[in-house]
C-alpha cells in the first residue's frame, strides 16, 4: 500500500517547491548515461564475465591437452585448408573440440609459445576467479608479470631443449628467440643465460637463504669479579635484571609467529591477495587470534644499567680515557650531583702515590682507582665526594626496585566467558535482514548497488551503496521511517559512514558474543603496547580490539542507565592498567559514593591506592573527604607542576626520565612520579550533594592535570546538563556512552543521539579524537576482579598507600585566632625543615612536607609567632632567626 503511495509521490520529491520543470523531460534526459554506467558497475555483469573466462579457460585446457595427442593429424588438415575451410567447413579433425580446438591449439602452440600455452589457460582462470567472486582473490598485475615472464622463459627452454622434436615444444616463438639468442651468444651462451634467467626467478620468488656454516665461537668467559667491590656494589649487581631480558624467540617459533616469551600467537600479517575489496554482500569475519597462555609471565620494565666504567674500545691516550667520562656527566645543577640512594663515586688517585706503573697505551685498568661507596645524607662525605671527581652513576634509578618481587597478575586469574574466538552468524539471519533492508528502502524508493555485511559481537553493520543518484541526504531524512519499518530493536543508521559515503546500518544479533576481556588482554596489541596507560576497551564492530592510551585520552566521562554496563566498564578499566603497571608506577584514587561498587579494590591499597594522610579506608565513600580529596589531588597537581618547572621540563615523562637518569636531586623534594588515576563512580551523587565543591576542584584537574599524569574517569547515571555542566564537558574530549534513556542524554554525553538505541550489556558508543566508534565493552565478572585483587594484594607491598597531600578545610581555620595553642601538628617538623635549611621559604615546607599553600602557610606565621622566623619580606625568603638546632630545642620546649 505505502509502496504506491509512496510512488506518486516521487515527482514531488525531487522537487517540492516552486515552478519545478517537467520532470519527466530530464528523467528522459538522464536515463541512458546511467543505465550504462550501472550496467558496467552492475554485480550480475562481472558473474557472467567470471563464468566465460572461466570456460574459457577450461575449454583451452581441454583443446591443448588434446592437442598434444592430436596434433600430427590435426596439423595437417590445419595447413592444408586455409582458416574459412576449416572453421565453416566440413574438415573432420581428432581434437576434442573440434575444428575450434584444433584450430585454436595449432595457433598457441605451433605458431605461439609451444607448451608455454597452458600458461593462458591459468591467466583466464584467475580473471574468471576474480570477476566471480567479485573482489581480487588474485592479484592481476602481479600474474600477469609471472605469465609474461613465464611465456618467454618456458617457451625458449623448452625450444632450446628440444629444438630437434617435430612438436612445437617451444612455438614460433620460443624457436625464434633461441634462434636469435644462439646465434648472438652461442649454445653454451644461451644455457648460461636460461639458467641465471630461471635461478634468478627461483631466488626472487623464493628467497633461499644462503647460509655458510658458522664457526663454532667459544662462549666467552664471564668476567672476573672485581676485587675490592663492597657491599654497595654487590647490590647495584644484584640489580642487573638478569630476569628481565626477555627470553630469546627461537627462529622456528618466530617464523610461525608463536613468541616465546609472551605465549602470545602473532597472526603474520595477511598476504595481498587476501585484502578484499568492497563485495556485494560479504561476510567480514575478522577475529584477533590469540592463544591465551594459562600464564603469561610479564617482565617489569627494567632499564638496563649502565657499565660502571666505560672501558674504550678503540686505541685512545689514557689522559682522554678520563676527560671521556667526565664528559658524560650529566649537567646538574650546582649541588645537583647527590640523590639519596647510594651512589659509586670513583677516586682517582694519582698513579704514581699508589704504585709507579709505566704509561701504556690503552690499559685503563692501570689507573688506579678506589671504588667508595658514599651516603648522601652524610654532609661530611657530600663535601668530601664534591671534591672527587664523581663519575656517572651505576644504573639508572628504577621506582620498582622497592617492590622488585612484585609479580604481575597472571591471565589465568581472569575467564574467558565461553567468548568464541569466530563469531559465527547464522547466514539465514544474514540473508533475511539484508531482504529485510532492501525491501524497506525499495518501500522508500531508494534502489541499492550493493550491500555487505560485518558480523560483530553485539551487532551486524550492513553497508549499502545506495544506486547512482539517490541523494544520501534523502536517506539521512528517513532514518526514523526506515527503523521503524525495520522494527528490530536497537537499530541505528550511520548515514553516510564517515570517510566512506556509504550507509551503514547497525541491526543487534539474536545470539551475542562476550567480549571477554582475558581474550583481549591476551592480544597482540595489548601485550605489545608501549602506552603509558594502556586501557582494553572493548571490540569494534569489525572485531577488532580498541585498546586505547588513557594518557593520551586525557580524561574519561562515562555515562549511561543504571544497569547498563557502566561498572564493569569501570572495572575493565583498572584491571587493564593493573595488568600493564607496576605499583611504583601508578597509583588509583578511588571515589565510590555507592560505597560497594570499589570496596574490591581495599586488597590492593598497600600496593595501588592513594589516599589522604591519617585516613583508615582508601576508599573514598564520604562527600566530604571527596572534597577533601580532590582539593589535596590539586595541591599535589600544583606541587608537580612546581617540581616540573624546577627540573625544566614539560611533562611527567621527561620529569620521570630525568629523575631517573639521576638528574634531579631528591634533597631538593624531586621524587618519582607516578601516574594517578582518579576514578570517580558515581559523579551525579557527588554534584548533588556538594555541587560548586566538587565540581570546581575537577574542573581544575580535568583542565591542567594531564601534564603532570594525574588522569580522571568519572563515571555517571545521569547524563544531564546539570551533572555534566559546560566546564565539566568542555575538559572531556573522549567519552563513553552505555545505553542512556533518551536521545537527550546521548546530546548530553556524546553531542549527539544514537546511545539510547543502544542495546545495553555493555553495548557502547565512545566518542575519541573526533569519531564516534561503537564497541562491545570487554566483560569481567567481579570474581575475576576479586582474584587479581587477591593475587596482587597477598603479595608484599609498600608500608602504607600513596600518601596525597594534607588538605586543611578554610572553613575548620578560618576565623580561629592564631593563638600557640592552635599550633598545628606539624608546627615543630616545620621548624627543623626551617632551621636546618636555614631558608624561611613557605615553598620549601610545601615541598618538603608535601603540604597545600595555605597550611604552608599558616605555620609559617606559626613560626613566626614563635620568633622562629622574622616577618614576611614580600617575595624573599623571611630571615631565620634560630640558627642552631639546640637553640631550636630550647624554644620548642619552653613553648610546651
Ligand atoms: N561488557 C559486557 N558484556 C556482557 N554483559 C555485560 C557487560 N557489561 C555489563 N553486562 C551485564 O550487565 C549487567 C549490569 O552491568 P553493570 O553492573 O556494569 O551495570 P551498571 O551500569 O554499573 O549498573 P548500576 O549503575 O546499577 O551499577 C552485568 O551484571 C552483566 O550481566
Amino acid at each position: 500500500m505505502s509502496k504506491n503511495k509512496l510512488k506518486t509521490e516521487k515527482p514531488e520529491n525531487k522537487k517540492p517547491k516552486g515552478a519545478a520543470p517537467n520532470p519527466d523531460v530530464l528523467k528522459k534526459d538522464k536515463e541512458p548515461e546511467v543505465k550504462v554506467k550501472e550496467l558496467v558497475k552492475d554485480e550480475r555483469t562481472h558473474k557472467v564475465m567470471g563464468v566465460f573466462f572461466l570456460l574459457l579457460s577450461v575449454y583451452c585446457f581441454i583443446a591443448f591437452t588434446s592437442y598434444l595427442f592430436t596434433w600430427e593429424d590435426d596439423q595437417d588438415k590445419v595447413f592444408r585448408y586455409s582458416t574459412q575451410e576449416l572453421l565453416i567447413g566440413d574438415v573432420k579433425v581428432d581434437n576434442l573440440l573440434g575444428r575450434l580446438g584444433a584450430y585454436v591449439s595449432h595457433n598457441f602452440f605451433f605458431n605461439g609459445v609451444g607448451v608455454a600455452a597452458y600458461l593462458f589457460c591459468y591467466f583466464f582462470f584467475i580473471i574468471g576467479v576474480n570477476f566471480i567472486v567479485g573482489r581480487r582473490v588474485f592479484r592481476v598485475w602481479r600474474n600477469v608479470k609471472y605469465i609474461l615472464f613465464g611465456l618467454l622463459f618456458v617457451s625458449m627452454t623448452l625450444a632450446f631443449l628440444a629444438g630437434g622434436f617435430d612438436f612445437p615444444w617451444g612455438g614460433a616463438l620460443g624457436n625464434a628467440l633461441n634462434k636469435w639468442t644462439s646465434g648472438f651468444v652461442g649454445k653454451t651462451g644461451t644455457a648460461l643465460l636460461l639458467l641465471v634467467a630461471g635461478f634468478s626467478w627461483l631466488i626472487w620468488k623464493f628467497n633461499f637463504d644462503f647460509k655458510w656454516p658458522e664457526k663454532k665461537v667459544k662462549p666467552p668467559k664471564p668476567a672476573p669479579v672485581a676485587p675490592p667491590v663492597t657491599p654497595l656494589a654487590a647490590a647495584a649487581a644484584a640489580v642487573t635484571p638478569a630476569a628481565a631480558t626477555p627470553p630469546p624467540v627461537k627462529e622456528a617459533d618466530r617464523k610461525n609467529g608463536l613468541r616465546e616469551d609472551s605465549g602470545v600467537m602473532v597472526i603474520p600479517p595477511a598476504a595481498e591477495e587476501d585484502l578484499d575489496e568492497f563485495s556485494p554482500m560479504e561476510l567480514v569475519e575478522r577475529e584477533e587470534i590469540t592463544v591465551i597462555p594459562s600464564h603469561v609471565p610479564h617482565v617489569p620494565p627494567v632499564v638496563p644499567p649502565a657499565p660502571i666504567l666505560n672501558e674504550p674500545e678503540e686505541e685512545e691516550e689514557e689522559g682522554e680515557e678520563l676527560m671521556l667520562e667526565l664528559k658524560e656527566l650529566p649537567e646538574m645543577e650546582e649541588g645537583e650531583d647527590e640523590d639519596p640512594g647510594p651512589l659509586l663515586y670513583i677516586e682517582e688517585t694519582p698513579a704514581e702515590e699508589v704504585a709507579p706503573t709505566p704509561k701504556k697505551k690503552n690499559a685503563p685498568q692501570e689507573v688506579a682507582f678506589e671504588i667508595k661507596p658514599t651516603f648522601q645524607d652524610e654532609e661530611e662525605e657530600v663535601e668530601e665526594v664534591a671534591a672527587v671527581r664523581p663519575v656517572v652513576p651505576a644504573d639508572p634509578y628504577d621506582p620498582s626496585l622497592d617492590l622488585r618481587d612484585y609479580q604481575y597478575p597472571t591471565l589465568d586469574l581472569l575467564e574467558n566467558h565461553n567468548a568464541d574466538k569466530v563469531i559465527v552468524q547464522d547466514t539465514s539471519e544474514l540473508e533475511k535482514n539484508k531482504n529485510q533492508i532492501i525491501d524497506t528502502l525499495k518501500n522508500y524508493d531508494i534502489s541499492i548497488q550493493k550491500i555487505s555485511a560485518t558480523v560483530g559481537p553485539t551487532v551486524t553493520l550492513y553497508e549499502i551503496v545506495p544506486a547512482a543518484g539517490v541523494r544520501i541526504s534523502r536517506i539521512k531524512n528517513l532514518e526514523d521511517d526506515i527503523a521503524l519499518s525495520l522494527s528490530a530493536l536497537g537499530i541505528r543508521i550511520i548515514a553516510p559512514i564517515p570517510g566512506k559515503g556509504t550507509i551503514g546500518i547497525e541491526v543487534p544479533n539474536v545470539k551475542k558474543t562476550i567480549v571477554s576481556l582475558k581474550n583481549m588482554l591476551a592480544s597482540e596489541k595489548f601485550q605489545s603496547s608501549t602506552m603509558d596507560l594502556p586501557i582494553a576497551i572493548g571490540k569494534k564492530i569489525d572485531n577488532e580490539n580498541f585498546i586505547a592510551d588513557l594518557a593520551k585520552m586525557p580524561h574519561l566521562l562515562m555515562a549511561g542507565a543504571t544497569g547498563q554496563g557502566k561498572s564493569v566498564g569501570i572495572n575493565t578499566l583498572l584491571v587493564s592498567l593493573l595488568y600493564k603497571k607496576h605499583p611504583s608506577q601508578l597509583k588509583f584514587v578511588l571515589v565510590d559514593p555507592k560505597k560497594v561498587e570499589l570496596s574490591l579494590y581495599k586488597l590492593i591499597e598497600k600496593h595501588f591506592l592513594a589516599k589522604l594522610p591519617g585516613e583508615d579506608d582508601a576508599i573514598i565513600t564520604d562527600t566530604k573527604k571527596v572534597i577533601h580529596t580532590l582539593n589535596a589531588l590539586c595541591i599535589e597537581m600544583d606541587l608537580r607542576y612546581d617540581l616540573l618547572k624546577e627540573a625544566g621540563t614539560r611533562n611527567i615523562r621527561e620529569y620521570n626520565n630525568k629523575f631517573t637518569q639521576r638528574r634531579l636531586n631528591p634533597l631538593k623534594g624531586h621524587r618519582y612520579l607516578p601516574f594517578i588515576v582518579l576514578v570517580v563512580d558515581e559523579f551525579a551523587d557527588l554534584i548533588m550533594t556538594a555541587g560548586k565543591e566538587v565540581e570546581m576542584p575537577i574542573a581544575r584537574l580535568a583542565q591542567l592535570a594531564r601534564a603532570v599524569g594525574i588522569h580522571l574517569i568519572i563515571a555517571t547515571q545521569r547524563p544531564s546538563v546539570n551533572i555534566i555542566t559546560g566546564t565539566i564537558k568542555a575538559n572531556f574530549p573522549a567519552r563513553v556512552a552505555f545505553k542512556v534513556s533518551s536521545k537527550i542524554d546521548s546530546r548530553t554525553i556524546l553531542d549527539i543521539g544514537g546511545a539510547e538505541q543502544l542495546i545495553g550489556q555493555g553495548d557502547m558508543l565512545v566518542s575519541f579524537n573526533g569519531e564516534l566508534v561503537r564497541l562491545q565493552c570487554a566483560f569481567v565478572d567481579t570474581p575475576e576482579v576479586e582474584n587479581v585483587a587477591e593475587f596482587i594484594g597477598n603479595q608484599k607491598g609498600y608500608p602504607d598507600a600513596f600518601l596525597l597531600p594534607e588538605y586543611v578545610d578554610d572553613k575548620d581555620s578560618d576565623g580561629k585566632e592564631l593563638t600557640l595553642a592552635d599550633r598545628d601538628p606539624l608546627f615543630e617538623e616545620a621548624a627543623q625543615v626551617i632551621v636546618q635549611t636555614q631558608q624561611g621559604s613557605t615553598s620549601l615546607l610545601q615541598r618538603r612536607m608535601k603540604l597545600g599553600y595555605n597550611r604552608a602557610g599558616r605555620l609559617m606565621d606559626q613560626l613566626e609567632a614563635a620568633s622562629i622566623v622574622g616577618p614576611n619580606m614580600g617575595s624573599k625568603a623571611r630571615d631565620v632567626l634560630v640558627k642552631t638546632d639546640a637553640e631550636l630545642q630550647e624554644i620548642l620546649n619552653n613553648l610546651l
